[in-house]
């Protein structure tokens, strides 16, 4: 679990080596140990734990790659290929060096003048394809970001200008305005002829002029410009919860000694009922996405801005490049920690630390204290997802663990520490100057560090039980759901929806706006009963064995859920000769052979009473023309007529039947798409033609 199997990396030779260096008498000592702090202390006196070389490693800037690929981009652009332009302007933005701190001041030393404006100009070019393209907001923050970092004063004017006509654009008009007056007076310092600069000259102030006059919005035949709409949040049904603020007050959370906490219906849950809206506490993009996700909110990008020192990682602006605290940690050793192979899941673990300085944890430190977890049950205090002490009580099942167990991660855990160190994470604030309270203890591990790799251990444990994969739903053409798909972007974590547990019948949708999760319910869930959430294991794709082992051994629970219980059958097994239907009497099962339906009576085997199913037949006739009715929408991609159509679908059939049954899960599949086309989206991109 610490490990990323897919990736395997250098960390799994460097644990077998640790592994192999001790004896039997010390890892006997080790697994007496009751503390995460004696654990780690333990494994940072072996000596073969330090047999490692650890250095900053990522991938830098390159003057040179932004060179090539700028004049490729202009070569394309040229031949008003703008799409292909456009991509290969950002690869050389990204590849170039950003005049800022250290570097800016090594080659203001050089005077290079070509060095220190290569980032400003590769935005400035990848501006124009992007105005060609109609890109305008995209190409509105470029511009932007180039005239904050050095853009030759001579061609300011030109940008300026371009601003000042992709805002008239946008119809802010005050702003474009300005950007005129800019352009003007930046036009002193461009090297032009007289003629050239007076014609220029002339047509600003007749834009200007127009602007004074108020006539430049009335005449102007302007193509609406590209805008993106971020997926809407719906509202939490029936309210938001007054104590689980995350969820719908239709939910409570119980306690029992063999569960632990779960969610429970505290009113009847309809299909379509929104259930949990969340953001994460913390969140880690795959690997796989870094080119084309901003790493802080995981939306795409057409026109990616850079880390200032690195060339892995890209945001979608500069608003959410300066709000990754966690980043300017993680650059100098991400690649190391790449190539060490650790898992989706160690990486987020290493997150919940990053993201906040040492500081922050220390403060905490005396209030870190673990709950009784059926406290859920009578204490009445606010559940706040934000607070640290939700998180830091996640199940974590430190009792059950075996002393490899915790001998494995423990190696990790020095690992990060001993990364973390190459970085400026302990520095500063956290330092022990800074906290006389933490001695330093030179080469050995000091205290904050002691702290900070204890809840690291903690952390990794949560996160095996507590993580949620996010999604964005891949589209093949736009307005299309032919062979759409939903795809992982990455991992997080949140604290309430982490208060659920797993059925394989599953009862709610989860999909995601930018890291927010959404989760609606698609099947009637009475009240009192336990609302669950998936964990992967679902009963129509996967058999029972299958499904138990994968839980038992990745959750650490027997599942015992009715599709367990009843050894319900997958999809492709499901019979179509017998129908299920409702008693309406204890809303149990009735099985009825279709083939053999001679009398409409059906008695019930478990509370004996009978049941007239002609009206129910009858129903199921509607059913059939309501599920056509939204396919038809779902094919025109008019996703609201769809999903009122199938949710009263859903309705209908939970009316007569009794689960499984094809038509259902089939219905149940229609309403997850359409669910999902609400999220975060993503449309294959044309290819382009170089
Ligand atoms: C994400 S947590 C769910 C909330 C957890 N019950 C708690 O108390 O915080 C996952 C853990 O809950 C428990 N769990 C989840 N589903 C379960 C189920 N159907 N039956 C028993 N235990 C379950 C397992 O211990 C599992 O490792």
């Amino acid at each position: 679990m610490v490990e990323d199997k897919d990736r395997p990396g250098f960390f799994k030779d460097y644990h077998r080596a640790v592994r192999k260096a001790i004896s039997n008498d010390q890892f006997n000592e080790f697994s007496k140990l009751k503390t995460n702090d004696d654990r780690i202390r333990f494994c940072f006196s072996l000596p073969a734990i330090h047999d490692i070389d650890i250095k900053p490693y990522f991938r830098g800037k390159s003057e040179k790659e932004a060179l090539e690929k700028k004049e490729a981009g202009n070569k394309c652009f040229g031949r008003k290929n703008n799409l292909e332009a456009l991509r290969l302007y950002s690869q050389a933005v990204v590849k170039a060096p950003v005049p800022s701190g250290k570097y800016w001041k090594l080659i203001k030393e050089s005077a290079d003048p070509k060095k220190m404006t290569m980032y400003a100009i590769c935005l400035a070019n990848r501006s124009a394809a992007l105005y060609h393209l109609r890109e305008y907001h995209y190409c509105v923050k470029d511009i932007d970001e180039a005239l904050e970092h050095h853009y030759p004063k001579e061609l300011k004017y030109k940008l300026y200008k371009r601003k000042a006509r992709l805002l008239s654009h946008m119809k802010q008009h005050v702003e474009a305005r300005d950007a005129y007056r800019q352009a003007l007076k930046w036009l002193d310092w461009a090297k032009m002829e007289r003629e050239k600069r007076i014609e220029h000259q002339t047509d600003i102030q007749k834009w200007l002029k127009m602007y004074e006059t108020g006539k430049v919005v009335k005449n102007w035949d302007i193509p609406e410009c590209y805008i993106e709409h971020p997926p809407v949040i719906p509202e939490l049904t029936g309210g938001r919860n007054e104590r689980f603020l995350s969820a719908s007050k239709k939910i409570d959370i119980h306690y029992d000694n063999n569960m632990g906490r779960y969610a429970v219906a505290s009113e009847d849950i309809e299909p379509g009922d929104v259930l949990v809206t969340e953001q994460p506490f913390a969140s880690v993009l795959n690997r796989e996405e870094f080119g084309s996700h901003c790493q802080k909110c995981f939306k795409t990008t057409k026109a990616p801005i850079p880390c200032k020192k690195c060339s892995s990682v890209l945001f979608c602006s500069v608003e959410c490049r300066q709000s990754s605290y966690f980043h300017t940690i993680e650059c100098p050793i991400l690649d190391l920690l790449v190539g060490s192979g650790m898992s989706i899941n160690c990486f987020l673990a290493l997150r919940l630390v990053t993201q906040k300085p040492v500081s922050y944890f220390l403060d905490m430190k005396e209030k870190l204290n673990e709950e009784d977890l059926k406290e859920i049950t009578n204490n009445k205090e606010v559940y706040d997802p934000s607070d640290f002490m939700r998180l830091y009580n996640l199940v974590c099942h430190s009792q059950f663990r075996t002393a490899e167990d915790l001998f494995h991660r423990c190696v990790m855990i020095v690992f990060l520490i001993k990364a973390l160190k190459k970085t400026k994470y302990f520095d500063g604030k956290g330092s022990s100057s800074a906290y006389p309270l933490f001695k330093d203890k030179g080469d050995k591990i000091n205290d904050v560090e002691l702290f900070i790799g204890s809840l690291l251990l903690r952390f990794l444990q949560i996160v095996q039980f507590n993580a949620h994969e996010v999604s964005e739903f891949y589209l093949m053409s736009p307005r299309s759901l032919d062979g759409s798909k939903n795809e992982t972007l990455g991992a997080a974590i949140y604290p309430t929806l982490a208060l659920f547990n797993h059925s394989c019948h599953s009862a709610q949708v989860r999909y995601f706006s930018g890291q927010q999760v959404i989760t609606k319910a698609i099947r009637n869930i009475r009240k009192g009963e336990i609302v669950p959430e998936n964990y992967g294991q679902s009963f129509p794709s996967k058999n029972k064995i299958q499904r138990k082992a994968e839980l038992a051994d990745r959750y650490w629970f027997e599942c015992n859920c009715e599709a367990c219980q009843n050894d319900w059958p997958m999809y492709k097994d499901m019979d179509t000769s017998t129908m299920r239907f409702k008693c309406h009497k204890c809303h149990g099962p009735l099985n009825v052979n279709t083939e053999q339906l001679l009398n409409p009576f059906i008695k019930c085997e478990k509370c004996g009473d009978q049941t007239n199913i002609l009206s129910t037949l009858k129903n199921l006739q509607n059913t059939e023309q309501t599920f056509k009715g939204a396919c038809k929408e779902m094919e025109t991609y008019n996703l609201e007529k769809a999903e009122a159509l199938l949710i009263e679908n859903l309705k209908q059939l939970e009316a007569c039947l009794y689960p499984p049954y094809r038509d259902y899960h089939l219905t149940q599949e229609a309403y997850m798409k359409v669910c999902l086309c609400q999220g975060n989206i993503r449309i294959k991109q044309p290819k382009t033609e170089e």
